[in-house]
């Protein structure tokens, strides 16, 4: 368990992380969501006790990062693919932390077979390309089978197999019971691996939800009927919002379910409903649209960054 409470993160004038309050829970994938500049990195270091929040507190199972017993079988993290000197050859730099941490070499095993690098494990990390930093990264949070498991926009740098492979693992991870809080910039990625999210934008917890009641937000539903005013009647009496739209009516509102139904009871006849929801990324767009600095690329294909223009200004 993580437990975000109140943090604060300034750097003189700039409030990085404003206020920050929220629990990552076990058993799940948390997606933490936001715009290049939102916080999350700093959210992240902070946890992991590599900044100091100004106020606040961020704990991992109860604790600060720098009280816990045994850091690295708490908890695995992947901030930068910058694991290891470029000179050592990978196998070696996961045996000095695995000796340095009272772990044997048969973890080693482990965690390159996990990631997939059992054949290159004799080769310099400088030779490495940046997915297979990535990778190693990957295997040195694995090291300590921790419960916990922070990872840094893990997916950059990773071929499209790559990107399969990590999905698949943190969804596993997530199934064996481990709290995994993933950063990323890019919706559609958040939206195929996680379960929750929490958004960010200029610091500021925008969204706290699973990742299906935030595609439900903004479900509505559109129909056709030879007698609309009487079926726009019955429907604004059952607490559905109505409106005309053409020759139909477009319906919204928690009870959308039940237009059949409320139809039926009445015997007005229906000749057309179909339902229809705001895309995650519209939900997206509308709720950091106001505070973005940089946005991510909406088509989440390159995930390039691009300036966002403001669109109240
Ligand atoms: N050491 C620092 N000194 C001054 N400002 C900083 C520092 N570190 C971060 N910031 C600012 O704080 C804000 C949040 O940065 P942060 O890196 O946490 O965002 P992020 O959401 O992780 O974005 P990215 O995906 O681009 O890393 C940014 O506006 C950034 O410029």
């Amino acid at each position: 368990m993580i437990t975000f409470d109140s943090v604060t993160k300034t750097y003189g004038a700039k409030r990085a992380v404003d206020g920050l309050s929220t629990e990552i829970g076990p058993g799940r994938v948390t997606g933490f969501l936001g715009p290049n500049g939102a916080g999350k990195s700093t959210t992240m270091r902070i946890l992991l006790g590599l900044d100091r929040a100004t106020s606040g507190a961020a704990l991992i199972d109860g604790r600060p990062y720098h009280q816990l017993r045994c850091q690295l079988r708490t908890v695995g993290a992947l901030l930068e693919a910058r694991a290891g000197h470029p000179g050592q050859p990978a196998r070696s730099h996961l045996l000095g932390m695995a000796r340095s941490n009272g772990m044997g070499r048969r973890r080693v095993g482990e965690v390159l077979a996990a990631v997939g690098l059992s054949e290159v494990a004799g080769a310099r990390i400088g030779t490495f390309s940046l997915g297979m930093r990535q990778r190693l990264g990957i295997a040195t949070a694995l090291l300590g089978d921790p419960p916990v498991l922070i990872l840094d926009e893990p997916v950059n740098g990773l071929d499209p197999e790559g990107v399969t492979w990590i999905r698949t693992l943190m969804r596993s991870l997530a199934a064996e019971g481990r709290t995994v809080f993933v950063s990323s910039h890019l919706l559609s990625e958040m939206a195929a691996t996680a379960d929750h999210l929490v958004i960010l934008s200029r610091g500021r917890l925008l969204a706290d939800r699973p990742l299906t009641e935030l595609l439900n937000v903004s479900r509505r539903a559109e129909l056709r009927t030879p007698s609309p005013a009487l079926l726009s009647r019955v429907l604004s009496e059952a607490g559905l919002s109505v409106d005309a739209v053409g020759d139909r009516l477009r319906v919204t509102g928690e009870r959308i379910e039940e237009i059949g139904a409320i139809a039926r009871e009445n015997e007005i006849q229906l000749d057309e409903l179909t339902f229809s929801g705001e895309s995650l990324e519209d939900v997206y767009r509308r709720l950091t649209a106001d505070s973005v600095e940089f946005r991510a690329d909406a088509q989440g294909a390159q995930g390039a960054p691009v300036m966002a223009h403001h669109p109240h200004s």
